[in-house]
């Protein structure tokens, strides 16, 4: 039996980053077109400068079932109108599978939604740690005024679908800053999920544990 060899990553906190990390990617205003409410606020902010958003640095042994992918998520602090910064957001492709995020520097918000529309917004601040359980669509959002950095694990077979919340128009509420921090406002793109489509996402992710198990 070939085992794979153990390795050990520092998370730095100050860099917001993986130490190892077999991958890294970055997204900047300019792939973020379209997910935001005001477009006149978001090609102000463009015309300022293709500023950077979010970096993520992961560690992936495999992309094997039962193997785990892990990394860091860093944030940076803005906002585009009264939204404040966030990730494209997704739902795994195994739809069925989870996600752990434990936050390391900074305030953000986990905002999930079910298949059904269902919203939680989970606050995370420093060592919080935020199970986003199986068919949730997850997406971070840094509430602050400093870097969000958070660390992540979650199965390596679970890939990632944007195409669900590019379908219903967004996530059904935005995080939008308040006079006391951060609250949820609806978003007026958003059209609910039909029955069939939610329908197809769990008896796939049914099929995928039948699979499993043989
Ligand atoms: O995939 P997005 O929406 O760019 O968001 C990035 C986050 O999601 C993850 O893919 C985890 O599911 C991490 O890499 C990162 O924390
Ligand atoms: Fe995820």
């Amino acid at each position: 039996m070939h085992l794979q060899e153990p390795i050990l990553c520092p998370v730095s906190v100050s860099a917001g980053r993986l130490g190892q990390a077999s991958g890294r990617y970055t997204k900047q205003l300019s792939d973020l077109k379209g997910l935001y409410e005001d477009q006149t606020a978001f090609a102000a902010a463009l015309g300022q400068g293709d500023a950077l958003v979010y970096e993520v640095t992961d560690y992936r042994p495999s992309a094997n079932a039962g193997d785990l992918i892990f990394g860091v998520t860093r944030m940076e602090p803005g906002r585009i109108g009264d939204e404040f910064y966030l990730t494209r957001g997704h739902i795994h492709a195994r739809a069925d599978r989870p996600e752990i995020y434990y936050g390391e520097a900074g305030q953000g918000v986990m905002l999930l939604e079910s298949p059904e529309g269902d919203i939680r917004a989970m606050p995370i601040g420093p060592r919080d740690m935020c199970y986003v359980p199986p068919f949730w669509i997850h997406r971070s959002v840094n509430v602050g005024t400093t870097e969000l950095v958070m660390s992540f694990m979650y199965p390596a077979d679970s890939g990632q679908d944007y195409a669900i919340i590019e379908r219903a128009g967004g996530m059904r509420q935005r995080v939008v800053a308040t006079a006391d921090g951060w609250g949820l406002r609806d978003n007026r793109l958003y059209k609910p999920r039909p029955a069939d489509e939610i329908a197809v996402l769990y008896a796939a992710n049914s099929k995928n544990d039948s699979k499993n198990e043989t």
